[in-house]
């Protein structure tokens, strides 16, 4: 589930690091966990935020346009961690926003829990909050691979974004403290702001290093988010030459009868995806009473179904749908049904299935008087 954050929260999540220290070619929030991007990943989180600021270095901001245009406002960062975020509230300077979340996209993995926590703390009348965990191993100095003193550890955390703030109070932080700081809360505390400690999570990692990406996967593995959904459709014959049956136009002896393109096969898929995501049916979304729908191409309708399956994160484990008619016979356009199928939903043909079957000339089908539809759809998300 998304956070739903409060009137006047914005988000900035960081990304103008080169991540030298994870190596690997492209920078590390651009490299992908599972089919995501990290920085996918961190926006996730934020998606249920008024305004979204995303701040990338200027050699990617190509990249972010084709990724992130539209949801979020795309800036460009400075040389350190600390200009970044500046130019980020210089943007929302006037923009009516009380509240700033200041997150890593580098921390990919970040909880609904560990953000609400710092909403909650903000909300109950802390000027600042930022999760942290205590640390739990020894601390050592150590020189040349030796042990050189012991350090005590009681009252020390290890800091995690996102770090909030009254959206005055860490602007002026800012402009009073120009240098680099290690985060955000170093130049709150500076300026004499008094900063809640929320629970932050083991989970919620800032890939730093090679191996990060690994952890960062099997942490994956074990929060996979999967929906089921079927949808089921009919439509009868009537006058006409052609059928339309997984966006294929399909010389017959009668037409199907209906409102838009009448395609009994699309139709069963969008409602699969929109049964998925618990958003009703595709009456919902466009109304047959509506005029502008009258004989419209049902791709329309998938794509709808699609984009809102992916603005809610999630990703396609397959889909499989059924026609159930006498005739016309399937079996020979079923490989260019499932072609024009992933075609217009992005997916991977391999994971598309289209069949067919009769129903032993029983029923409805059996008599020919119609074409029924069943279609089943697994999203995932994680
Ligand atoms: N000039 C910078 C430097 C860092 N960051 C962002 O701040 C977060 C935390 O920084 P870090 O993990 O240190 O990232 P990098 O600077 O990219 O890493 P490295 O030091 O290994 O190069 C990252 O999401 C990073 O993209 C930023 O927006 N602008
Ligand atoms: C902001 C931060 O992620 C909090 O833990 C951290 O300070 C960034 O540190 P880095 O030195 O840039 O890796």
């Amino acid at each position: 589930m998304t956070i739903r954050a409060p009137a006047g929260y914005a988000a900035i999540v960081t990304a103008a690091g080169r991540g030298n220290r994870a190596g690997g070619g492209i920078p590390k929030q651009w490299r992908e966990l599972k089919g995501r991007s990290i920085l996918a990943r961190a926006l996730d989180a934020f998606a249920g935020f008024e305004r979204v600021i995303l701040v990338v270095h200027p050699d990617d901001m190509a990249r972010a346009i084709v990724d992130f245009a539209g949801p979020v406002t795309i800036i460009t960062g400075g040389e350190t961690r600390a200009a970044s975020v500046r130019a980020a509230l210089d943007t929302l300077e006037g923009s009516g926003i009380t509240h700033v979340l200041i997150h890593d996209g580098a921390r990919p993995l970040v909880s609904d829990a560990v953000i609400q926590g710092v909403i909650d703390a903000l909300q109950s009348g802390a000027k600042a909050a930022a999760p942290a965990l205590p640390v739990t191993d020894a601390l050592w100095r150590g020189e040349d691979g030796h042990v050189t003193a012991t350090a005590p550890r009681d009252g020390l955390f290890r800091a995690q974004t996102p770090q909030g703030f009254f959206f005055t109070q860490i602007s002026t932080a800012h402009r009073l403290h120009p240098g680099d700081a290690a985060d955000d809360v170093e130049l709150a505390l500076k300026s004499g702001i008094r900063v809640a400690i929320t629970p932050g999570s083991e989970d919620n990692l800032k890939i730093t290093w090679p191996e990060d990406f690994q952890r960062a996967e099997k942490l994956l593995e074990t929060r996979m988010d999967i929906r089921m959904g079927n949808g089921f459709d009919v439509h009868a014959f009537g006058p006409g030459d052609h059928v339309w049956l997984c966006g294929i136009r399909i010389p017959h002896e009668a037409g199907l009868v209906g409102h838009s393109d009448a395609d009994v096969g699309m139709h069963a898929l969008t409602d699969a995806i929109y049964g998925a995501l618990a958003e009703g049916d595709i009456g919902r979304h466009f109304p047959p009473s509506d005029p502008q729908w009258k004989g419209a191409d049902s791709s329309i309708f998938l794509k709808h179904a699609v984009e809102l399956a992916s603005e809610k994160g999630f990703g396609f484990g397959n889909v499989d749908v059924t026609l159930i008619c006498e005739y016309p016979k399937i079996g020979p356009h079923a490989a260019a049904m499932q072609a024009r199928l992933a075609e217009i939903t992005g997916i991977d043909p391999d994971r598309i299935s289209v069949k067919a079957t009769t129903s032993e000339r029983l029923g409805f089908t059996g008599r020919g008087e119609g074409i029924a539809s069943i279609a089943t759809v697994a999203l995932m998300k994680g």
